[in-house]
């Protein structure tokens, strides 16, 4: 699989591999349960909802508080959606970030996003961060119908970047279960941040490579496309 001539596009995953964005999620949560006059959730609790985008987040979220009221359930994610659209005061970025994006970028490798989040909160959490102009292309999590981990959306996301789509050139970073079945049914390399939100064991998701600081990200990339 996949060995990339030219600097090859790297795509990037965003909750949990860019940013630390559970504390915002939490929050958002925990304001829509509070209007209305619902148990609260602890940050690891919701961290452990987060990377299958919005609609599993909230399954989760009602199956731990046994809400089977659909009009309730629906209160619920349209009170969340009015405050993480644009939740970015308790997001932070990961160290490293930054610098190891300006290096990839300088070494002339597209960059791109590929994301369940939805792309409103996407592209206002880039917009924070100053990161609206890094990357050619951001798919979220209801830009296609198809989510992450259906290849679909990194399909998108590599194609936008040059790659041809019968022969997916270009390596995936991601934290979570949905980004290692996702880069696997592409399939392209997936580099894996063992800082974000999984629940696997790191040797049980497969992986090209893995690593816990945004410093060795350039070097792996260039190992993995074999320059
Ligand atoms: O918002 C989510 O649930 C997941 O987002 P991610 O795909 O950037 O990890
Ligand atoms: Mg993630």
């Amino acid at each position: 699989m996949n060995v990339c001539a030219a600097p090859c596009p790297v795509v990037f995953d965003l909750d949990g591999t860019l940013i630390d964005s559970a504390p915002d999620i939490h929050a958002s949560v925990n304001i829509a349960l509070r209007d209305h006059h619902q148990p609260l959730l602890t940050l690891l609790q919701v961290r452990g909802f987060i990377g299958g985008g919005v609609e599993v987040l909230w399954r989760n979220i009602w199956n731990a508080l046994e809400i089977s009221d659909s009009g309730l359930q629906k209160d619920l994610m349209t009170a969340f959606m009015a405050r993480y659209e644009d939740a970015t005061r308790l997001t932070q970025l990961y160290p490293g970030v930054r610098t190891a994006l300006e290096t990839l970028a300088d070494r002339g490798h597209p960059l791109g996003i590929c994301t369940n989040k939805p792309l409103t909160p996407t592209l206002n959490v880039l917009a924070h961060f100053g990161m609206d102009q890094v990357f050619g292309t951001v798919i979220g999590g209801d830009s296609l119908p198809q989510k992450k981990p259906d290849p679909a959306p990194l399909l998108r996301a590599l194609t936008d970047l040059g790659s041809h789509p019968d022969q997916p050139r270009g390596i995936f970073v991601g934290d979570s279960e949905f980004d290692a079945a996702t880069a696997a049914a592409v399939p392209v390399p997936l580099m894996l941040f063992t800082q974000g939100y999984r629940h696997t064991p790191v040797e049980d998701l497969p992986h090209r490579a893995a690593f816990d600081d945004f410093a060795d990200l350039p070097a792996l990339v260039e190992m993995a496309q074999g320059v």
